[in-house]
């Protein structure tokens, strides 16, 4: 980590182990929800899916906070059903929505539908009930470079990127992945209050090495729209 140039701004939290960085992570959102519920009615929460965030999940859930107004969605979701093992959905509901936290409103990405297409608009009507811009977004990072489900090999990508747009969720279907996928849209997701990239491993950290070496090409790794002044960066070995 030591020779990572990071961007002026980007404040980096690196730990030796993953539950005390999970840890971190899980304090300082918590802060900035209570934070917020302090002077607003309800508070938004963007949550990755992959296998990085359960601890941060466990940790999080067990936070003392006015959870019955904190609004939770998925950052994107692999278009299978909630009891398969691929779901982010039930990984948030199994390690999240437990505890304090099962008094929070959980808005799911996972819509009836054969397809992510087919459920757009049924999912854009789910997402009316939340409150945006996003108070708090974490990402992951796939080694591709993916975040959320914005992949560098999904024909769909130029459209999820656009500023612009008023789509507030995109149909995915990356050529990389056996299932496709919704995802919140770029506009969506830089326009969050407070954004954290939560990474966990020495090959995550190459992908970020990758990605800063050339900023501005963001369809070769969509993770570069967010590495900028402002975020905070949570990794571990
Ligand atoms: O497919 C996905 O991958 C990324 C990274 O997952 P991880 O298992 O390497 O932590 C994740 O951020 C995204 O939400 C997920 O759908």
């Amino acid at each position: 980590m030591s020779d990572l140039t990071l961007p002026d701004g980007v404040i980096a939290h690196l730990g030796s182990s993953a539950e005390p960085v999970a840890q971190s992570l899980a304090d300082e959102v918590a802060n900035v929800l209570s934070e917020r519920l302090s002077s607003a009615p309800r508070a938004s929460l963007a949550v990755s899916g992959g296998s990085t965030p359960v601890p941060f999940f466990r940790a999080l859930s067990d936070k003392n906070l006015d959870w019955c107004r904190v609004d939770i969605v998925l950052v994107d979701e692999r278009w299978v059903d909630e009891n398969d093992p691929a779901s982010n959905t039930r990984l948030v509901k199994d390690n999240l929505l437990q505890g304090p936290c099962a008094q929070a409103r959980f808005f799911s990405l996972k819509q009836p539908g054969e397809s992510p297409a087919a459920a757009l608009s049924e999912v854009e009507k789910v997402l009316d009930g939340l409150w945006f811009p996003l108070d708090v977004l974490i990402l992951g990072m796939g080694t591709d470079g993916h975040t959320a489900s914005l992949f560098p090999d999904a024909p769909e990508l130029p459209e999820a990127l656009a500023l612009g747009g008023s789509a507030r969720v995109a149909a995915m279907t990356p050529i990389s992945q056996p299932q496709q996928r919704i995802t919140l849209t770029f506009p969506v997701l830089a326009a969050a209050g407070y954004t954290a990239l939560h990474l966990r491993g020495d090959d995550k950290l190459e992908t970020l090495a990758r990605a800063l070496a050339h900023p501005n090409q963001i369809e070769a790794m969509p993770v570069r729209g967010f590495l900028k002044p402002g975020l905070r960066l949570f990794w571990s070995p």
